[in-house]
């Protein structure tokens, strides 16, 4: 039987997936952009006091939008991660 109820939610959750994956792609845009300055000026992939106030910036905005600040942190810990990785290849990738 279908459920109306379940589908109306499902179907803002896929227009909400879907927000955050074009965000994701912009945001990964302009990070590949950083990875090319950073590798070209000879500066090292990853910026340890700028992730803190990156951090810092988004639990404090997690708390006032009532979203669990250690999940706002892990997630983006997850995404520079993974920009690290990409400026660590391109830097490689200039040295080879
Ligand atoms: O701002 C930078 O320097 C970046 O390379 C971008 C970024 C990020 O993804 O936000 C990634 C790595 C750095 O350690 C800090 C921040």
């Amino acid at each position: 039987m279908p459920d109306e109820t379940l589908n109306r939610y499902r179907q803002s959750i896929d227009n909400i997936d879907a927000a955050l994956v074009f965000l994701l792609a912009e945001r990964f845009k302009v990070t590949q952009a950083v990875g090319r300055h950073k590798a070209e000026s000879g500066l090292p992939p990853a910026d340890p006091g700028r992730e803190e106030a990156q951090i810092a910036r988004l639990r404090a905005l997690a708390k006032s939008a009532d979203l669990d600040p250690e999940f706002s942190e892990k997630f983006l810990r997850f995404i520079i991660d993974e920009v690290i990785r990409h400026h660590e290849r391109m830097q490689g990738a200039g040295a080879a």
